[in-house]
């Protein structure tokens, strides 16, 4: 199975929501208390999966608000250096800053984040600044669940999900949970229902998908049927190194299986994932081998330091699957 894109656009995706400052501890399998130094990285899961797709040789851009200082211009330097189209990324002129967020690397199976995300300037992106001329330029308009914890940006991204829609553009959405933004777990189902019923294609953990139904332990049946009543086609449920499935209207269950790699820390995994699917998927490729390109992906992503950085190219995504399969097939 394989989905179609509208091949008359200028842009293969449009990322929308955060992009932020990732600070790696740089001694790692240690716990934060005694980690003294770190290094800087573009970082925000949007920002992430727009860097990783541009990286891939898809035209990106994004749609999200900045600082107006130092880190912010560090930001919008880097993406555009790797290609990402930031005509949309706007500056905020009223002091807000950056997101920051210090990653923890205990151990290759114990990694936390540490965030900053008080009055981000990503959380004050406003409806005004979404442009309806921009978003139809696109092909995919990926959301991130995280930007609609807060107004002015939630309404900013619903909006871009209304001009999507409109306009033909395919609304991926990525749940991307991040307690620390939310006010409470309801309102979080309730903004996180709502988008997912309305999208195309809905990305998550089976934990991020059980955030957006408010239980706990549910069933990927039952999340896949409840939502194929509304617009989605596809829904992906990640399981981490247990591997993913994707579901799709049709009835059809694909699996994909996670690569084993040497592991340096964990997280990155869902936004290099993400990123190779989507390209997998652009590309004309069936849903089990979008599945295969986001499972390299993320294994060469968490073997490296970084999220954004650590992207791969498509040759090294190929490289691994051939690799695998030829051991495989032995
Ligand atoms: N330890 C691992 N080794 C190899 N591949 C992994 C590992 N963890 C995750 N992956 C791959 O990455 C995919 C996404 O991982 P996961 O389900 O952890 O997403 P996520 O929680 O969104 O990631 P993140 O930690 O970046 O938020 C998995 O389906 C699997 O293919
Ligand atoms: O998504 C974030 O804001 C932090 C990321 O940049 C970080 O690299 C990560 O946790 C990726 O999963």
């Amino acid at each position: 199975m394989k989905l179609e894109f509208d091949t008359d656009r200028e842009l293969d995706i449009i990322a929308i929501g955060r992009a932020c400052i990732d600070l790696n501890a740089v001694e790692y399998n240690r716990p934060m208390e005694e980690t003294m130094t770190f290094k800087k990285y573009v970082g925000g899961s949007p920002a992430n999966i727009a860097i990783g797709t541009s990286k891939l040789g898809l035209k990106a851009g994004f749609i999200g608000k900045l600082a107006d200082d130092q880190h912010g211009r560090f930001i919008e330097q880097y993406m555009t250096g790797v290609g990402v189209d930031t005509s949309h990324m706007v500056v905020d002129k009223e002091g807000h800053k950056t997101g920051l967020t210090f990653t923890e690397i205990k151990s290759p199976e114990e990694c936390s984040i540490l965030m900053y995300r008080d009055e981000v300037a990503d959380l004050y992106l406003d409806a005004s600044e979404v442009s309806e001329e921009y978003i139809k330029k696109a092909k995919i308009l990926l959301v991130s669940g995280t930007a609609l914890a807060k107004s002015p940006s939630r309404e900013a991204v619903l909006k871009a999900v209304q001009l999507a829609k409109k306009n033909d553009v395919q609304v991926f959405f990525e749940l991307d949970y991040r307690g620390y933004t939310w006010a409470s777990p309801e309102e979080t189902s309730i903004y996180y229902t709502l988008v997912a019923q309305n999208a195309d294609v809905v990305i998550g953990t089976r934990d991020e998908f059980d955030v957006m139904e408010n239980i706990e332990n549910g069933n990927n049946d039952e999340t896949v049927n409840a939502l194929f009543q509304h617009s989605p086609k596809l829904i992906v449920i990640k399981h981490g190194v247990e591997g993913s499935y994707a579901y799709a209207k049709s009835g059809d269950v694909f699996r994909g299986n996670a690569y084993l790699t040497k592991v340096l820390k964990t997280f990155g995994a869902g936004d290099s994932y993400a990123s190779a699917f989507l390209y997998a998927l652009l590309n004309g490729k069936d849903i089990e081998t979008a599945l295969k390109y986001g499972s390299a992906s993320a294994a060469i992503v968490v073997s490296k330091h970084s999220s954004s950085e650590a992207m791969p190219t498509v040759k090294e995504i190929e490289q691994l699957i051939a690799e695998r399969e030829a051991v495989t097939n032995q």
